[in-house]
């Protein structure tokens, strides 16, 4: 039976991918073989010895200690653009929310008190201090036109808005996928003091970490609304709290609330909301346990964030898997180990990614353990492990 253990609440529609003839799953599980999570944070946590892949049922992997699972052979894998949708609706609730002061006007008419004929002179008194604007025309800035970037400013397009988008690691794929409106900026800085809106959708990474900060907000218009569902830390909350408390910035959406932010007017706090919908919380659930399972029962790996995606179709019923430091002969000899064996290779696979090398075997008769010893003692070895059809 394969462990799995769960670290945050994860879509049962997603956990019935495991057979439970196969599969036992719990919060509670000393040895795991895999572990499924959402936000929870695992730098802290001891790596289990047992462990053999981490499925994150989301985008963001920046709770999950990827050097470390990478050193020791673990694959992690996530759910690009299962949550995509979710995150989009709540960026553009977030667009009318800011441009009608919604958040505000709604807290003015939970504090009114008086008889009804009170109220709604109340409500005609205070309506213009809540006074909006529309999007057609406005212009917003998306940083980052990954698979919810690209969905934000496609929206954003079809709502009349003109949209600038920046993102040096956009792929071929992405741009095909882009409107052809979508103008283009070299850099974040070449944007900003175009924006009305300003939103975030990368990866918190040493890059993007302040990528609006004390220097840049100076750039924005005064009206400016800047919005992050990415991250806390992406946006300098300090930095983009002090513009708004000086006049120079109009409003703050952020999924990541602080002391710092509850405390500034004009921000409107959300608690960690983008990807809570049924149907993302499916999606991620159900993309990731598929793809944890496919490793554990045949080795193959896709989507993962630090391992190459590696796929090969079962050639026999004994197959090999070696994860290993991306050195020179480590296929050499790991062949030499199963000739010397006296174990034909039917098929073989071997892919690399930044440090890590991973290679699929299948040989034609069964793998004794004696000779996935001797593998795992060479020099750079981190896994290698047999899995039977
Ligand atoms: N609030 C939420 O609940 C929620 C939900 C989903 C995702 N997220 C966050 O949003 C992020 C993006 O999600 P996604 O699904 O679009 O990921 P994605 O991988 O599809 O897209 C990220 C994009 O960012 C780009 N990028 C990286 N560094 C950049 C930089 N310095 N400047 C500009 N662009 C850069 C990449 O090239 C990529 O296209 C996730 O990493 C996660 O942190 C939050
Ligand atoms: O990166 C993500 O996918 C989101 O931040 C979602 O996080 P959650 O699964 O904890 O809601």
């Amino acid at each position: 039976m394969y462990q799995i253990l769960t670290l945050n609440n994860i879509s049962a529609v997603g956990l019935e991918k495991f057979p439970t003839d196969l599969y036992q799953i719990s919060d509670d599980v000393a040895s795991p073989d895999a572990i499924i999570l959402r936000s929870f944070k695992m730098h802290d946590m001891p790596i289990p010895a047992s462990l053999k892949a981490v499925g994150r049922a989301g985008a963001g992997v920046n709770n999950i200690p990827l050097d470390a699972m990478s050193k020791a052979g673990i694959p992690v894998f996530n759910a690009p653009g299962a949550n995509a949708n979710a995150v989009k609706e709540l960026v553009i609730a977030s667009l009318f929310l800011s441009a009608r002061n919604i958040s505000e006007a709604i807290k003015y008419t939970e504090g009114l008190q008086g008889e009804d004929a009170e109220l709604g002179k109340l409500v005609e008194a205070g309506k213009k201090k809540y006074a909006g604007f529309e999007l057609p025309g406005r212009t917003i800035g998306v940083v980052g036109l990954g698979a919810i970037g690209r969905m934000v400013a496609n929206t954003c397009v079809n709502l009349g808005m003109n949209v600038v988008g920046f993102d040096p690691g956009l792929t071929v794929d992405g741009a095909w996928q882009l409107s052809a409106q979508i103008e283009r900026a070299n850099s974040v800085d070449e944007m900003l003091s175009k924006v009305d809106f300003l939103t975030v959708h990368v990866p918190l990474i040493d890059a993007t970490r302040d990528l609006i900060n004390a220097d840049n907000v100076q750039k924005m218009k005064p009206t400016a609304v800047v919005i992050n569902l990415a991250r806390g830390g992406i946006i300098n909350d300090a930095a983009v709290c002090d513009a708004i408390d000086a006049g120079k910035l109009g409003c703050y959406v952020t999924d990541f609330p602080n002391n710092r932010t509850k405390q500034t007017p004009k921000v409107i706090g959300l608690p960690h909301l983008g990807a809570s919908t049924g149907e993302a919380e499916d999606n991620c659930a159900v993309m990731v346990a598929n793809q944890v399972r496919d490793y554990l029962e045949t080795g193959n790996i896709t989507n993962s964030v630090n391992f190459p995606n590696v796929s090969m179709p079962r050639g026999t019923d004994h197959r090999l898997v070696v994860c290993n430091q991306n050195v020179p002969n480590m296929v050499g000899q790991i062949s030499t180990i199963l000739a010397d064996a006296n174990l034909n290779i039917n098929d073989m696979i071997n892919q690399s990614r930044g440090d890590v090398a991973y290679t699929i075997v299948d040989v034609d008769s069964a793998i004794p353990s004696d000779v996935i010893s001797t593998i795992k003692q060479l020099d750079g070895v981190m896994i290698a492990r047999t899995i039977q059809a």
